[in-house]
């Protein structure tokens, strides 16, 4: 692995185009006249590319909810070969059987980097979920550390969507429907099916290679969608004109290309005799976003208490009762905070909802000390936690001046049921032990 490996991508990732608007129905043409007009089907599509299409959603469902787009492509995805079953690496899926659901406070370091040349699809570790893949529900964290671009290979998840979240190294996804860039602070978003590779742009501090670092949440269920607004109004929060989805690029490479399949939780494979990123045209709204978190619209309490975090969901999984979510992403932007006799940092707290946390840049206010870019925290179902020791005392006896938090960049999978680890997240030489001792110094101040 050599510096320059990742030239090629970073060349391709610079001035990308993209199409505006969460959940918009986008169209996108790489050579003039690819895209019919007027249907979608035509005898004969332009240009002689087969049209297909990719279904998000059942055909039925409704229209808000109706999921699509129309692919006009070099060959169709039918052309070819058998899967056959695939090493899953450290990859693993809902249901979740390795482990007891533990009740415990648990936080983990950052994963290690590999030793080995390791791409994005090898260096996928689960860490645990919830649900079940071949029943639709449910979600599961992985985390990557990798140091290798796919080379000559593709990835596809039947399984549901793939939310990306880098912390280190930005990352370009060439997509069926074009290229993304995606940085650390940035989120991509990948839809069920839609296949992609993984480019990494960046090379690692040390100057050896290119690396990259991050978070996945898979969501086995409804796809993600923008919560509603209420009271906020018509605008703030994650604004949906803020979600670029890519414009089209293709590949007209013959030759062995490998596409790897994660299908009801086992990764299988095959060897296309073309690539499989060959989409001259399309449009829809089953399609990919790049999504950047400063951007955020940060709403809070400019009166008094510090406001449940889901003023901060960027993108939730509706169930099919209002307001619980499947899984809803939440990020921790810079913000300020101005409460009156308020304690300002995150609240000690039991929730129904497990509250898996990872963190992007710098600090997180309701955690002082061990939680750190890359690691991750997971505070199960009705699991205490809180402000640890020394961020009670200081937020406690803080003067109460405006202040604005500006030194981190963290965020939450928050989940409707527990998360059940896997034996390597358990066993994982990089979780930290001890991590209950944060609360342990607390003191009592009741004087009756
Ligand atoms: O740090 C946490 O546990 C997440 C969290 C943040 C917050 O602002 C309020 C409640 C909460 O659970
Ligand atoms: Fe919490």
């Amino acid at each position: 692995m050599t510096g320059t490996d990742n030239e090629r991508a970073r060349k391709a990732a610079e001035g990308l185009a993209y199409s505006s608007g969460f959940g918009n129905e986008h169209s996108s043409e790489a050579v003039p006249g690819a895209l019919p007009v007027g249907r979608n089907s035509p005898q004969r599509a332009p240009l002689g590319l087969y049209a297909e299409q990719l279904s998000g959603s059942a055909f039925t469902e409704p229209r808000s909810h109706n999921r699509r787009s129309w692919l006009y492509r070099i060959r169709p995805s039918a052309a070819h070969p058998p899967f056959v079953r695939a090493n899953r690496g450290e990859i693993r899926s809902a249901p979740f059987t390795e482990c007891l659901p533990d009740p415990n406070r648990l936080r983990w370091d950052p994963l290690p980097a590999p030793a080995d040349p390791t791409d994005f699809v090898d260096g996928l570790w689960t860490l645990g979920g919830n649900g079940d893949a071949t029943q639709r529900t449910g979600m599961a964290v992985h985390l990557y550390h990798v140091n290798a671009s796919m080379e000559r290979r593709v990835f596809g998840n039947a399984d549901g969507e793939l939310l990306i979240v880098p912390e280190r190294g930005g990352l370009l996804l060439r997509t069926e429907f074009g290229l993304l860039r995606v940085e650390p602070g940035h989120v991509a978003l990948i839809p069920r099916g839609v296949r992609f590779r993984v480019e990494l742009l960046d090379a690692a501090p040390d100057g050896t290679g290119p690396t990259a670092r991050g978070y996945v949440c898979e969501n086995y269920g409804r796809p993600f969608e923008l919560p509603h607004l209420g009271p906020i109004g018509a605008n703030g929060l994650a604004n949906a004109r803020d979600f670029l989805a890519p414009t089209a690029a293709y590949e007209d490479v013959e030759g062995p290309v490998e596409v790897v399949n994660k299908f009801c939780g086992h990764l299988w494979t095959a060897t296309y005799d073309h690539s499989p990123l060959d989409v001259v045209a399309w449009h829809g709204n089953h399609v990919p976003y790049v999504y950047d978190l400063r951007r955020f619209n940060v709403i809070g309490s400019i009166s008094y208490d510090h406001p449940d975090p889901s003023i901060f969901t960027v993108l939730t999984s509706p169930s099919d009762t209002p307001g619980l979510a499947g899984v809803d992403f939440v990020v921790f932007a810079p913000r300020w905070l101005v409460g009156e006799d308020t304690f300002r940092p995150p609240y000690f707290h039991r929730n129904v909802m497990t509250e898996y946390m990872g963190l992007i840049e710098g600090a997180y206010d309701a955690k002082a000390v061990g939680f750190v870019p890359g690691g991750g925290s997971l505070h199960n179902m009705m699991s205490a936690h809180g402000p640890d020791q020394e961020t009670f005392e200081r937020a406690s006896a803080a003067e109460l001046a405006p202040q604005k938090i500006d030194d981190g960049l963290a965020f939450m999978f928050e989940t409707r049921w527990p998360l059940t680890l896997t034996e390597q997240a358990r066993d994982a030489g990089h979780r930290q032990r001890g991590y209950d001792d944060v609360w342990q110094g607390l003191q009592r101040h009741f004087r009756p």
